[in-house]
């Protein structure tokens, strides 16, 4: 038997769920999604594109390995909510500080255990992600629902000022540094510039309310995009700016939001997926090389497939549809074959993850180089 307080998971179609008092005692609420990794709920929690979202983990325990004070993702836990099945009693690893729990606890976050996650998960399946409330503090389960029906949707939110930098901040190169980057932070996590170090880049990152100016003050060599949370349909400044990034033929690579971004800039649209994709097991086709990856995945929202297929016309030239999800065949990437420009949907930073999708770094720098020889055979022609 539990010694927990009783807890409620109420679904905005009068679902109920029924469990265990688990993290922060209280009410939260937000949109219903579940991420299907086997590992890494502390990169999860931490990720601020899941911010708004109540996450609910497939994986049937959880806290395991407690939590530590190096994988965090970002500077806080950002989900609004956590669900579980059964909450690991002890934490046992060697690099764990304190146990899940604990963390949840000091943060705030209320979640709810003892619930049966496969049902809830097969639940958003049939009828697609949803809005939630869990409360640890009344078991009522009509007063929570009208809460849950009061609650703003996902589709139409705006959450990337809520996450981001309020001020530039550098991440510097290992080694030797040979290129810089500036990067928008729509909801960065901490892995990416890392990985960009890791291949001798500088990255700045900045608010994601940057004006183009201030993006390129340092006269960078590319601009990455970041992922993120809410409705891509609302980031109208920053497909703005990157229409001007592909005016100007800045070097640009996007992950995720930023591959929403990239593509609203060229012309598609997106839309809400029924119940998206998160985890870290979701096998995507890179149609340069035909080589199928394990990739990292946590999108609600996807571009549009362009009508005419694989490769579609736009103002910046012609693109290519480059990556595909081998589940669904929803878009996972871009690449502009007449501007320095290209995306994926997914997490190639992978935290956590499989490394598979790492290539799309080096990518990043055979572009910068590419376009350095290119302006400097530009500027010898001009001389
Ligand atoms: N990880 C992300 O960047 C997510 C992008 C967007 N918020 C979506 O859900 O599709």
């Amino acid at each position: 038997m539990s010694s927990r307080a009783p807890a409620i998971l109420v679904l905005e179609d009068g679902r109920v769920f029924r469990g265990a008092a688990y993290g922060s005692v209280g009410e939260t609420f937000g949109e219903a999604v579940f991420n299907t990794g086997m590992t890494g709920y502390q990169e999860t929690l931490t990720d601020p594109s899941y911010y708004g979202q109540v996450v609910a983990q497939t994986a049937p325990q959880i806290g395991n390995t407690g939590w530590n004070d190096e994988d965090d993702e970002s500077r806080r836990i950002w989900v609004a909510g956590y669900v579980v099945r059964d909450a690991s009693r002890t934490a046992s690893n060697w690099r764990a500080e304190r146990g899940l729990e604990d963390e949840l606890a000091a943060q705030g976050v209320v979640g709810i255990c003892e619930v049966d996650t496969r049902a809830l998960t097969r639940h958003l399946r049939d009828k697609g992600a949803m809005r939630v409330g869990i409360s640890s503090r009344s078991t009522d389960a009509e007063e929570l629902l009208a809460k849950v029906r009061d609650t703003p949707q996902m589709a139409g939110a705006n959450h990337v000022g809520a996450v981001t930098a309020s001020e530039p901040y550098t991440y510097q190169a290992k080694g030797t540094p040979k290129y810089t980057v500036a990067a928008l932070d729509l909801g960065i996590k901490r892995n990416t510039p890392r990985r960009l170090a890791e291949r001798g880049i500088t990255t700045t990152v900045y608010p994601a309310y940057a004006t183009v100016d201030l993006l390129l003050d340092g006269n960078p060599d590319a601009v990455f995009l970041s992922n993120g949370p809410g409705d891509p349909a609302t980031a109208e400044h920053q497909v703005e700016l990157t229409r001007e990034l592909l005016r100007r033929r800045v070097p640009v690579f996007g992950i995720c939001f930023g591959n929403q971004i990239l593509g609203r800039a060229l012309g598609l649209e997106t839309y809400k997926l029924k119940f998206g994709h998160r985890g870290v097991n979701q096998p995507v086709l890179d149609r340069h090389t035909d080589k199928i990856e394990i990739t990292a995945h946590n999108h609600g929202f996807a571009l549009k497939a362009p009508e005419s297929g694989e490769y579609f016309d736009t103002e910046f030239g012609r693109v290519q549809v480059s990556h595909v999800c081998l589940n669904d065949g929803v878009v996972e990437g871009l690449t502009c074959l007449d501007a320095p420009a290209y995306s994926v949907q997914y997490h190639p930073e992978a935290a956590a993850g499989p490394h598979d999708a790492d290539y799309l770094f080096d990518r990043l720098v055979e572009l910068i180089e590419n376009t350095r020889s290119n302006d400097s055979k530009g500027a010898k022609a001009n001389a």
